[in-house]
């Protein structure tokens, strides 16, 4: 399959839940997929009752159908880089474990979504979390966790500088951690390569239109690094999407927390237009 320059196609999965709304979850990400210019396939692994202002209800879909969905996927298809979202429960977490571990040099990013937008809880439980801990950060190049989340995960609590939350994640196996919206003021990330801190900073965007800020953020950065984008410059080409994407969203869809809605960005230097 050739894409319409005639290299082969950039392929990205993401391993996440439905949004009914079409703002977040797999349907946010495979917007960002397809904007990016990479084709999206995707394993449900649960399905939200969700529209601008919050989720309703939630249900898991069955862990060996999520294992059957990715099969599908990969021995076919095949990927060059792999989102994760929601992660329901430590069952699932260890079969997505099981399957990502024999993925030869694909970059894997990891949303730890635990929380939406409007506050609504997404996350699993004490279990889950731990086996993403212990299982999934092992495996994972970019962790893109937000304040709330880094803390979850590390353990550590209220006001622990952003730079030590991605530090601790790397200690605990993560290749390198992009900690969101870490600043008080302003907005941006901080990211930690492993080596170094970087701090990704822009204008604060007011326009009321951030759901599905976090899932196009982790998605664009999915498929920048898949196409062979460095790191940093992918980190901040994806922050810069989704600013503009909050600034110009979708204010008219919803009467809540309204959409993203992605635009053309310049990558962060020269380098191939996506
Ligand atoms: N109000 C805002 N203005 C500009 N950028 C923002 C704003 N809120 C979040 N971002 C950016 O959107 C991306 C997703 O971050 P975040 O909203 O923290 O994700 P999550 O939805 O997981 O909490 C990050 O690059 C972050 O800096
Ligand atoms: C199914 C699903 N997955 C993820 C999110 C997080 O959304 P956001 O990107 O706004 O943090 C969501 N609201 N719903």
């Amino acid at each position: 399959m050739s894409g319409a320059r005639g290299r082969p196609r950039t392929r990205c999965l993401t391993i996440g839940s439905s949004d009914s709304g079409g703002g977040a979850g797999i349907q946010g990400d495979l917007k960002a997929f397809a904007r990016a210019g990479v084709h999206g396939t995707s394993a449900v692994v649960g399905v939200t009752a969700q529209n601008t202002r919050g989720v309703t209800a939630t249900a898991s879909v069955a862990t060996d159908m999520v294992g059957h969905q990715i099969e599908a996927v990969l021995e076919d298809i095949g990927t060059d880089g792999v989102k994760i979202g929601t992660t329901w429960s430590a069952e699932l977490v260890w079969l997505l474990v099981d399957r990502l571990v024999w993925l030869d040099d694909v970059p894997v990013v990891l949303d730890p979504v635990m929380v939406s937008a409007a506050g609504s809880a997404l996350g699993g439980d004490e279990d889950a979390v731990t086996a993403v801990r212990e299982g999934l950060l092992p495996l994972t190049w970019v962790a893109t966790p937000n304040l709330a989340e880094a803390r979850r995960l590390t353990g550590l609590g209220e006001g622990t500088d952003p730079r030590k939350l991605a530090e601790a994640i790397v200690e605990l196996g993560a290749r390198a951690a992009l900690v969101t919206d870490a600043f008080p003021t302003g907005a941006g990330d901080v990211l930690f390569d492993g080596e170094r801190h970087h701090e990704i900073t822009g204008p604060r965007r007011a326009s009321g239109c951030d759901h599905g800020a976090g899932c196009a953020h982790s998605a664009l950065l999915t498929a920048f690094l898949a196409q062979g984008m460095p790191l940093t410059r992918a980190a901040r080409t994806a922050h810069a999407a989704v600013s503009l994407a909050i600034e110009r969203g979708a204010a008219d869809i919803g009467s809540g927390r309204h959409p993203v809605e992605l635009h053309p960005v310049e990558p962060d230097r020269e380098g191939p237009p996506w």
